[in-house]
């Protein structure tokens, strides 16, 4: 971590795009030597993709679901971040939670003690139905969250969402306005939706709201049942395309500074120019 002149802390964000199996404790020990790995390039700020310690499909939610209070990814996330000295926003997981029997996409984020200072469960299930290319139906196994999160870390305000959810402008728009210096989403897109809009919705969600948006992708495993599309990647407050990557396993770094961040939203000055006198605030409409 760097401190700039007018005391804005500068962190290094790393995106793991791990490879993911079917065997859940394999899927926990990659993750742990990849987060170590990004935690000695100096990465204090380190994301993990959506579902990354079970395969993606919804006949496997079900069976690879944890209680978060009783499984083994809390014990072993919350054990990366404490070794890793750096914030973990764990990717997702299948949860159950145990007081409804109800299942969720859920991510959990961690400070560099280890200790979980966050949950966000994925609020827009991904049901889509593309004929003749994708058909995938979320909400056969998964509920829905209730919630959007904003996690405070020593850097700033961080909003989290996952996957479909950065289909949605609403939730980056209100973590904006809220103070949030980015949006984080892991992610798993797939060889259809992929090409086609997974760069340009962070493109979109950044240079609307003038924030950095990442999103954490797994690695393309070309012999499961769901191929997901690979390269994440990180955009800047303009829009820009800092760091982005291929399909295989890899790590993705990037300074987020936030010192740079305000200097543009000063050079194009949305936030003073907006005609609440027209349209709606929908940060004030949050419940
Ligand atoms: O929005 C898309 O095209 C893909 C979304 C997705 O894969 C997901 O929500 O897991």
């Amino acid at each position: 971590m760097t401190s700039t002149a007018n005391n804005h802390k500068t962190c290094k964000l790393a995106l793991v795009q791990l490879a993911v199996g079917a065997d859940k404790d394999a899927n926990l020990a990659n993750a742990r030597t990849h987060v170590l790995e990004a935690a000695s390039k100096g990465a204090n700020l380190i994301v993990l993709p959506e579902c990354f310690n079970s395969p993606y499909g919804t006949n496997y939610f079900p069976e690879y679901a944890e209680s978060l209070k009783e499984g083994p990814s809390v014990k072993a996330l919350s054990a990366m971040a404490k070794d890793a000295k750096a914030y973990l926003i764990g990717g997702s997981i299948p949860e159950r939670d145990l007081t409804d029997d109800k299942v969720y996409n859920t991510c959990t984020v961690y400070n560099p003690e280890g200790e979980l200072i966050a949950t966000h469960r994925k609020v827009h299930l991904f049901d889509i139905d593309v004929p003749g290319k994708i058909r995938f139906q979320e909400s056969e196994t998964l509920t829905a969250g209730k919630q959007l999160t904003h996690v405070d870390t020593e850097f700033g305000k961080i909003g989290v969402g996952i996957c479909y959810d950065i289909r949605f402008p609403e939730p980056a728009m209100i973590a904006a306005r809220k103070g949030c210096f980015a949006m984080i989403y892991p992610g798993a897109f797939n060889m259809t939706t992929g090409p086609l809009h997974w760069e340009l919705l962070q493109r979109a969600r950044a240079v609307d709201n003038q924030m950095y948006v990442a999103a954490c992708s797994p690695a393309r495993d070309v012999s499961a049942s769901y191929h997901a599309w690979g390269h994440s990647t990180i955009v800047g407050p303009a829009g820009d395309v800092i760091q982005t990557t291929d399909e295989k396993q890899s790590i993705v770094y990037a300074d987020l500074d936030l010192a740079k961040m305000n200097e543009f939203r000063q050079s194009i000055p949305l936030n003073n120019q907006r005609r609440f006198d027209l349209y709606v605030d929908v940060s004030k409409t949050q419940p």
